[in-house]
């Protein structure tokens, strides 16, 4: 045996014996939160999933490897690896505590879907969804214990689907969660090359997303919506598979993740052709519930008010004179009245925070008012 064959088998002997710990105490874990799902079952209906305790645990956890690192001038191991590797820990824990099923926009492959696995892991039940209509219906059902749901592009802005079944006064769900993802869209396309392209089909989001690459590379094509980017994909291999019918899927090009290679034969032709290198979406987890109190936390609602000069500063005064922060405001119609608008609004702070709680009765008691508080979450980064 050669000298590094020697020290590579020696090395990998206390791997194994590290893994064998890790796995140990993994099990461990798992069997605690076992019992503290049967104590939550027998007290009642206290939720199972509860992000404000997986969001503190996951914040303890990266400051003490970012202390570990330091102290010990290691490498420090990145934030994105804690932070899966421990989503994936709690994520099977909780099935043992509860199975879970966990509603997305589909098909599978979806940013929607990305976005419920970086949340729960590989261990739930996922349930693709074809419109965003039906993800709320199935977690009103029941059918799905939650629900992830696009809500806005730090670029593109608002999606406004998303926030009109806020608005729907009738719905009964909530927001206990949200997840912040890095978006990168890539082109497929079985065209030769890109003068070959007459259409790009995406979901609008990420046609937006790529408006100043499609204008300076693909000027003369014709914009095709679809309803995700992952359905755009199916659009052209039907085309192909058929052989016939209105589109040419040799001059037919998508827009979409990654994961398009794996549900889809199209080519990658070329990559990151978003026109913002930090583009992020933001997504709500939606629930029966929403949030304890994590410490570090933020409140979505949907309100209005009377209909009258000055409508938007008396809803943000409630807020200011309180010292709250707004990160985020945002009109929708109120479809009832010609220029009438609700207006959603997301404030720092838990809705049981004194001050939060306070500007929200105010808010109701103005004449006309009406709020509805969708839900406080622990506050996430993008990741
Ligand atoms: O602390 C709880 O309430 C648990 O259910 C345990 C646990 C965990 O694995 O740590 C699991 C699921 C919850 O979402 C939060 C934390």
């Amino acid at each position: 045996m050669g000298d590094l064959e020697e020290k590579l088998n020696e090395l990998r002997i206390a791997i194994d014996a590290v893994d064998d710990e890790v796995l140990d105490l993994i099990r461990k874990r798992a069997q605690l939160a076992a019992q503290v799902g049967e104590a939550k079952q027998n007290k009642g209906n206290a939720p199972f999933y509860v992000p404000s305790r997986e969001a503190s645990i996951i914040r303890r956890l990266l400051a003490r490897n970012a202390d570990a690192a330091h102290a010990s001038h290691e490498t420090k191991i990145s934030d994105e690896a804690i932070h899966g590797i421990y989503r994936e820990i709690i994520g099977a824990c909780l099935a043992l505590e509860h199975p879970m099923t966990i509603a997305y926009l589909g098909p599978e492959g979806t940013f929607s879907h990305t976005a419920a696995t970086r949340q729960f892991g590989a261990t739930p039940k996922y349930l693709p969804c074809s419109s965003l209509e039906l993800v709320f219906d199935e977690v009103e059902a029941g059918r799905a214990t939650y629900g992830v749901v696009p809500v806005e592009n730090a670029f593109e802005g608002a999606v406004t689907p998303t926030l009109d079944l806020f608005a729907d006064m009738e719905r009964d769900v909530y927001i206990c969660a949200e997840v912040q993802l890095s978006i990168h869209h890539h082109l497929f396309t079985y065209a030769e090359s890109l003068e070959d392209i007459d259409v790009v089909i995406s979901h609008p989001q990420p046609l937006g997303q790529c408006r100043d690459w499609l204008a300076s590379h693909l000027p003369n094509a014709q914009l095709m919506e679809s309803s995700s980017t992952i359905r755009g994909a199916q659009i052209v291999e039907e085309a192909k598979a058929s052989g016939s019918g209105a589109l040419d899927w040799q001059k037919c090009a998508v827009i979409g993740p990654y994961s398009i290679v794996d549900q889809s034969d199209l080519p990658l032709v070329q990559r990151n052709i978003e026109d913002f290198h930090d583009n992020t979406t933001r997504f709500f987890v939606i629930g029966k519930h929403d949030s304890p109190a994590s410490g570090e936390d933020k409140t979505s609602m949907v309100m209005s008010i009377k209909d009258e000069p000055g409508v938007l500063h008396n809803l943000i005064s409630s807020f200011a004179t309180r010292g709250i922060g707004l990160t985020r405001i945002e009109s929708r119609p109120s479809k009832k009245k010609l220029w009438e608008y609700v207006f959603f609004v997301d404030v720092q702070g838990h809705r049981d925070d004194a001050e939060v709680a306070a500007a929200i009765a105010e808010i109701q008691a103005k004449p006309g008012g009406f709020i509805k508080v969708l839900g406080s979450y622990p506050v996430s980064k993008p990741l």
